[in-house]
Parts: C-alpha cells; structure tokens; sequence
C-alpha cells in the first residue's frame, strides 16, 4: 500500500501547534515541541516507548491542557476548549486501547459519533418531529456511506464487544470519521493486527485521506506502514522533536536512526 505521488496536499495548515510542554509531576512529557500540519496532509509521529506521541494527540484533542504552548485548529486557538467543543470544530480520534461501547451494535457505535452534530435534542425533537426525523435519516446516511466504505456492512448489527480485534479497531476508525472530522487522529491504528489485517487498515487511511479529504494526524509503530503512506514525519525522543521532514528524509537522518532504530554510531561507519 502506497500513496498516489500526484496527490499532494495544499499548504494551508489546518493544525498548528506551537512550542507545547506538558509535564506530569517531574515528568516532562512534552518540551517545546512545534509543528503544523497541511490540509490533506497524511502526517505522522513517531518515536520510542515514552517519547511522548500520546501526550501530544492528547494535547491536540483536548483530553490534556498543555503546561504552555498553543494549539490552533484552522487557525483558531483551541488551547482552552475541551474535547467535545474540539470534537464540534472537526477534530476526531481513535484511542490506542480501543474505546467502543461493547455492548451496542456497530451501527450504534458510529452514531454514536454523529450525536454531537445532532441539533434537535429530545424536547425540540417533539416538537419538531418532522425535523428531527429528517436530520436522523441524513446522519443515518452518512454512517451507511462509512459502513460501506470501511467494508463492515455484514457485522453492522453484531455486538462491538463481541468481534475480533482488528475489526474492532476498524469501527473505531468508523465512529471517528462519523464526526466529520477536518483532522482525524489516529492513535496506532495498526497495534496489535496480524499483517492482513494492517494492509488493510493502511488503505483505508490512505483513501479516507485522499478520497475523503481528511487531514490525518497518526502515531503508528509499524515504521514500514509510515515510510509508506506518510506525507511527512515527525519523531519525538523524550518529549522532544528531534526530526521531521519527508519519510526518506527521516529514514536518512543520523539522530533518528541512534535514537529510534536502534542503529548505533559505529554501525553507522562501518
Ligand atoms: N497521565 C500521565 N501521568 C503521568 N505520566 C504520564 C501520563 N501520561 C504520560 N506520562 C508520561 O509521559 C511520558 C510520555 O508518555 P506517552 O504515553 O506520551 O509516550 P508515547 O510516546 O505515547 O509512548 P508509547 O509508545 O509507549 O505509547 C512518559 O514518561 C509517560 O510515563
């Protein structure tokens, strides 16, 4: 799985995130870390166990309120709102342990991410009947449209908490594309899938981004799948940003192959 070269995303950054730190007790997450990413861009951050990839997604998706820094979502500061305003202003996200609700159907699940963009609550809905039973079948549309694009129309009606692994993980993707998003995260979308499974999951990120023009934001450990399907990559040591640039670019850079794979120095001169 690759992506289409000819595909390329515009510069306007519809993420920007500036000189974030984040710090548990003594713990610094995050140091200073900035970047931006560009609408329709597929980016990608990696970096070793701890490095702080997951304290950054959740820094962006409001589920962390960094010590200092900005985060701007299409060019308004977002630093201060909480993640379902975040959520309403197009941001979506996966989890790295899996969030469904095991016990609803597929179906349910994915609406699920639909019900904050639901005007009609159940007083107006009453009264409106008519409104809200339009607004239900138009949100009911675009999850079939999801249903059908993510290939799960036959377990639509099965228990989320009752199927495998990988398919699991391909509802959370559903549910986080139900918002709509402008910028989807994707928090290791691939751990824990057998290689089938990944190839899989590798085109349906690489379609949603360029066929549904979504701007990703994705931390993956599977390097071969980010040097494949990544625009661009940045990777993180210690809650620093230590490189970022094209996929060939980071794979070329001395910091990055010490720190991230494993290569040490003498190695690198023999
Ligand atoms: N809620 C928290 N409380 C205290 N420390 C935390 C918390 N979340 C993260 N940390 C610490 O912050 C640092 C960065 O962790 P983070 O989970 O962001 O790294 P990561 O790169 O996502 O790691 P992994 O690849 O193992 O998921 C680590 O030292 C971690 O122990």
């Amino acid at each position: 799985m690759s992506r289409d070269p000819s595909i390329v995303p515009d510069r306007h950054p519809v993420l920007e995130v500036r000189d974030v730190s984040l710090g548990f007790g003594g713990v610094r997450a995050l140091t200073g870390v900035s970047f931006s990413v560009a609408k329709g861009e597929l980016f990608s951050i990696i970096g070793p166990n701890g490095a702080g990839k997951t304290s950054m997604l959740n820094c962006i998706s409001g589920r962390y309120r960094p010590s200092s820094g900005q985060i701007l979502l299409d060019g308004s500061d977002v630093t201060g709102l909480s993640p379902n305003r975040r959520a309403t202003l197009g941001l979506g996200r996966t989890f790295q342990n899996l969030a469904l609700f095991g016990h609803m159907s597929v179906q349910d699940n994915i609406m699920v991410g639909r019900h904050h963009l639901l005007k009609n609550n159940a007083l107006t809905g009453a009264l409106y009947w008519l409104g809200a039973r339009r607004e239900e079948l138009a949100h009911r549309r675009v999850v079939e449209e999801i249903i059908d694009f993510l290939e799960i129309a036959p377990i639509r009606k099965a228990q989320a908490g009752t199927l495998s692994y990988g398919l699991r993980k391909r509802v959370e993707l559903a549910r986080a594309m139900a918002v709509s998003p402008k910028v989807i995260l994707l928090d290791e979308p691939m751990a824990g899938m057998n290689l089938e499974e990944k190839e899989d999951m590798a085109r349906f990120i690489v379609d949603l981004n360029e066929e549904w023009g979504m701007t990703v934001v994705m931390i993956e450990h599977d390097m071969g799948v980010v040097m494949d399907i990544s625009h661009r990559v940045m990777v993180l040591e210690f809650g620093c940003k230590i490189a970022l640039g094209l996929p060939e670019e980071v794979m070329a850079n001395d910091r990055v192959k010490v720190a991230y794979l494993g290569i040490d120095e003498d190695e690198q001169v023999a």
